[in-house]
């Protein structure tokens, strides 16, 4: 594992390290292409991204919005509206508050229509629209499906996109995106990247704050044979740059890293 940690005992430093590594990461991915391809993740990221893309204002005005596509690491099968959704939460937090006139990226989401149906109600559970949905989501990532950068969550369980521990999912080796219809943590359905895409990622960032996630991260730095989801992106070995940025609370008592200063 040389996944690198990037630790702080502020958690406006951590969103600021963020900030720096995605803007790196955007001109980067600028100097050989036209566009940015990002995936975000839900929960937590969402207010790191709000202080590092939108309340830090050198960081802001670097972002270069017209340029960035918009993924989702894994989504909730909700409308999007609900308080449960990803996009919902980056489109709250983040879009709706920048200036009018403000470039905006391109975001791709999962079909909405899929999700309500005629009558713009949640429906019921449904393995083949489920199915479709991740289907349909997967048609949008790019034809190569390699993004630039993934920002990724660690939950209390170890669960990163919506991998869950122990889950088959986690041997999914042909679909890039695929469904849960069980989900561990609530909304129980959901669609989530699968290893094949993280694999193809140039860079990948987990973001974990708060003494709540340090006995998950005892386990995924200090045993080598756990097998959490959040541990096996640590142990991919196609060449993705996997690296850590956390509070001092997250990694209190962690053993097996080397902590960085970004
Ligand atoms: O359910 C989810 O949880 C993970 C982790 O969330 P966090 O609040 O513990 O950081 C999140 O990354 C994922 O996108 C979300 O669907």
């Amino acid at each position: 594992m040389c996944a690198k940690v990037y630790a702080y005992s502020e958690s406006l430093d951590v969103a600021k390290a963020v900030g720096a590594l995605v803007i790196k990461s955007q001109n980067k991915a600028l100097e050989s292409g036209s566009t940015f391809k990002i995936a975000l993740s839900g929960g937590s990221l969402g207010k790191v991204l709000q202080k590092a893309l939108v309340a830090d204002k050198d960081l802001a005005s670097q972002v270069k919005w017209d340029k960035w596509e918009v993924y989702f690491s894994d989504e909730r099968i909700v409308p999007f509206a609900s308080e449960d959704s990803n996009y919902g939460l980056f489109k709250n937090l983040v879009l709706d508050t920048l200036p009018e006139n403000s470039p905006k990226p391109k975001v791709y989401t999962i079909d909405e229509d899929l999700v309500t149906g005629k009558g713009g109600q949640l429906e019921g559970a449904d393995a083949s629209k489920d199915q479709e949905i991740a289907a349909r989501y997967q048609k949008s990532l790019p034809s190569d499906a390699k993004l630039d950068l993934i920002l990724l969550g660690c939950g209390p369980d170890g669960h990163t996109c919506s991998l869950f521990p122990g889950h088959k999912l986690l041997q999914e080796r042909t679909e890039l995106i695929s469904y849960i219809s069980d989900s561990p943590k609530q909304p129980p359905r959901r669609i989530t990247f699968t290893f094949p895409v993280l694999e193809k990622a140039d860079s990948i960032a987990f973001v974990a704050e708060g003494a709540g996630k340090a006995p998950i991260l005892k386990e995924i730095f200090g045993d080598k044979n756990s097998q959490l989801p959040s541990k096996l992106v640590n142990d991919i070995t196609t060449g993705v740059a996997v690296s850590w940025f956390v509070d001092h609370s997250a990694i209190e008592g962690v053993e097996g890293i080397s902590v960085s200063k970004y």
